[in-house]
């Protein structure tokens, strides 16, 4: 099974259900996130989920306890193979959306966007460490109880060495010569798995492609 996991990034249904259709045979599962769920809602998730492929649920819950584990309570019957909660949320929180959660979702902790570098950090008032920043997070969210954390492929390696069953999540990954776009954090998708990443987000170099199927494929010839 391929460790892509598409990011489908846009409003539109059709558009999203082409792409998934068109790339279903070189990646392992479909990441929908706000901008797809806003628009699309429940209805779209599972429309998306007739496609065959596991969804990734991108939502980033980030708010008190009680609302996290309650909104993931109200996704339950969208039973997504994985879905995000923000680690900086704390360990209340993580615990309540894992417990909310149903039993084979991987509930997964943002740790440090990689859209984020150690200047943001330190404009945020944190220590400008990014792999700090990172192994810290991935520490609580190991000890709360949640299956793994999103990360850079530039932190991976360390955050892995630490805890060795987790589940980790790298966005941020462009192939060589890649355009990074908003991204700051980047590696290609062959560097994020060989530093111990379990899946890859690919958005943008599949989405934006002339020809998704192809890039897809592409990249997966990499791996
Ligand atoms: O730290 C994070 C967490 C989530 N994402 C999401 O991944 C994709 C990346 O898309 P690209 O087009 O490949 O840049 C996007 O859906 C983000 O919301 C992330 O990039 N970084």
């Amino acid at each position: 099974m391929s460790p892509i996991y598409v990011a489908l990034d846009t409003p539109d249904l059709e558009r999203a259900k082409a792409i998934a259709k068109r790339v279903r045979h070189h990646v392992g599962g479909i990441k929908l996130g706000l901008e797809f769920f806003m628009a699309n809602g429940r209805a779209g998730v599972h429309e998306m989920a007739d496609i065959g492929l596991p969804i990734f649920l991108d939502l980033k819950f980030h708010d008190i306890p009680n609302t996290v584990g309650k909104a993931i309570q109200a996704l339950r019957p969208l039973n997504p193979a994985v879905l995000t909660v923000h680690a900086a949320g704390g360990r209340a929180m993580l615990e309540d959306a894992k417990a909310a959660a149903p039993t084979g979702t991987k509930v997964v902790a943002v740790t440090m966007l990689t859209s984020l570098d150690a200047s943001d950090l330190r404009s945020i008032g944190l220590s400008p460490d990014p792999h700090e920043q990172v192994v810290r997070l991935a520490e609580l969210a190991r000890s709360a109880g949640v299956d793994g954390i999103v990360c850079s492929g530039e932190e991976v390696k360390a955050a892995h060495n630490a805890w060795k069953d987790g589940f980790f999540v790298v966005p941020g990954v462009r192939p060589a010569n890649g355009h990074a776009g908003d991204q700051k954090r980047v590696v290609t998708p062959r560097a994020a798995l060989d530093a111990g990443a379990s899946i890859l987000v690919v958005g943008r170099p599949i989405t934006q492609a002339t020809d998704p199927d192809m890039a897809a494929r592409e990249i997966e010839a990499t791996l």
